[in-house]
């Protein structure tokens, strides 16, 4: 176990399942068992001497090195979630332009699933150490595309239009950037294998994004010390926060990633759900952006919860 996976995995509470060790039976290409010995002796007529003779020449250069097969593994899962986050800024960007979607609300649906689906794809890649560094390029690519539109060096209007507010590119260097951090953060730090880069994307995604859409729309009974948030928005936070993360946890878990023990896990992560809300909640927007204050404190409180 290396240094940082074993601060980050002292867990009472998770239990790391070891990878599923695949039992894997050597079939010949025409499905028969191989011996257990792995010796094998054969009495066929001469025309199955002859294909045995090419399927073994054949099996034998098809074997790819383990390495190469999952750097092409890695690869491939990366130029599909790519693939997949074009296509979901597009798609928002196409029913904006046909006003089936209005920009605001747009580009808080862009915030809830472009997180959320990007923890969903994390399973794709391979499972050795460096893939998360396949899936962290991701956010990579986006980081540079929102930088290089913001700053004007390009002009991307599918984008712009379908992730800020009011179509000024400079929108994008402050919470999408910070977002889209936060997932290379995640993915690279947390991956798989922690709860803490699961939780924290949950509450930033789901629970940030919804108290947008509900606050706004039903929110008129305001926070006593915010007056730009609602107990409404609040208490939406709260509860999409906590059912999106127990939804991941559980995703994860049945992908047999971690184990937890539910009973201990779920008080745990509503604990963390009330921090993350109280700390969207406070007028601090100014100070820090929602899309930092928010996973860094689930971060700091996941981390510290699941270790006592
Ligand atoms: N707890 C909350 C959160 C949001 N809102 C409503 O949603 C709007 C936007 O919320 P905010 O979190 O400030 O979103 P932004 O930071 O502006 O957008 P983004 O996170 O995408 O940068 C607020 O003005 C408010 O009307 C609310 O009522 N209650
Ligand atoms: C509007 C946003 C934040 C402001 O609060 C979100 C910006 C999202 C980026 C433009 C696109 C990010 C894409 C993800 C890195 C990967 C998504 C992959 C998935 C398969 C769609």
């Amino acid at each position: 176990m290396t240094l940082l996976s074993s601060l980050l995995f002292p867990f009472p509470a998770v239990h790391r399942r070891s990878p599923a060790t695949s039992t894997t039976t050597n079939h010949f290409p025409w499905n028969k068992p191989r011996k257990p010995d792995d010796t094998v002796t054969f009495s066929y007529s001469t025309l199955e001497q002859r294909r045995v003779r090419l399927d073994e020449r054949f099996v034998t250069r098809s074997i790819v090195p383990a390495n190469a097969q999952d750097l092409i593994h890695n690869v491939g899962a990366t130029v599909g979630v790519l693939g997949g986050a074009y296509a979901l800024v597009f798609t928002f960007d196409d029913l904006t332009r046909r006003n089936i979607l209005d920009q605001g609300l747009s580009r808080k649906l862009v915030h809830i699933l472009s997180g959320l689906l990007f923890l969903v794809s994390w399973p794709i890649f391979s499972t050795s150490s460096e893939a998360r560094y396949f899936a962290a390029f991701v956010p990579l690519v986006n980081f540079l595309r929102l930088l290089v539109n913001g700053l004007s060096l390009v002009s991307d209007q599918g984008l712009i239009k379908s992730v800020t507010r009011k179509g000024d590119p400079k929108e994008l260097l402050r919470g999408p950037l910070y977002y889209v951090g936060i997932l290379m953060l995640c993915a690279v730090v947390f991956w798989r294998e922690s709860p803490i880069g699961v939780v924290s994307l949950a509450m930033m995604c789901g629970g940030d994004g919804v108290a947008d859409i509900i606050g706004r729309r039903y929110g008129s009974i305001k926070i006593p010390y915010n007056q730009k948030k609602s107990w409404a928005g609040s208490i939406a936070m709260f509860i999409f926060g906590f059912l999106v993360s127990i939804g991941m946890l559980y995703y994860y878990s049945a992908l047999g990633h971690v184990e937890f023990n539910w009973e201990s896990i779920l008080p745990r992560v509503a604990f963390v759900s009330i921090v993350a809300t109280v700390v969207e909640s406070l007028p601090t927007t100014e100070v820090i952006d929602d899309n930092i204050s928010v996973p860094l404190v689930t971060m700091a409180v996941t981390f510290f919860i699941l270790n006592h």
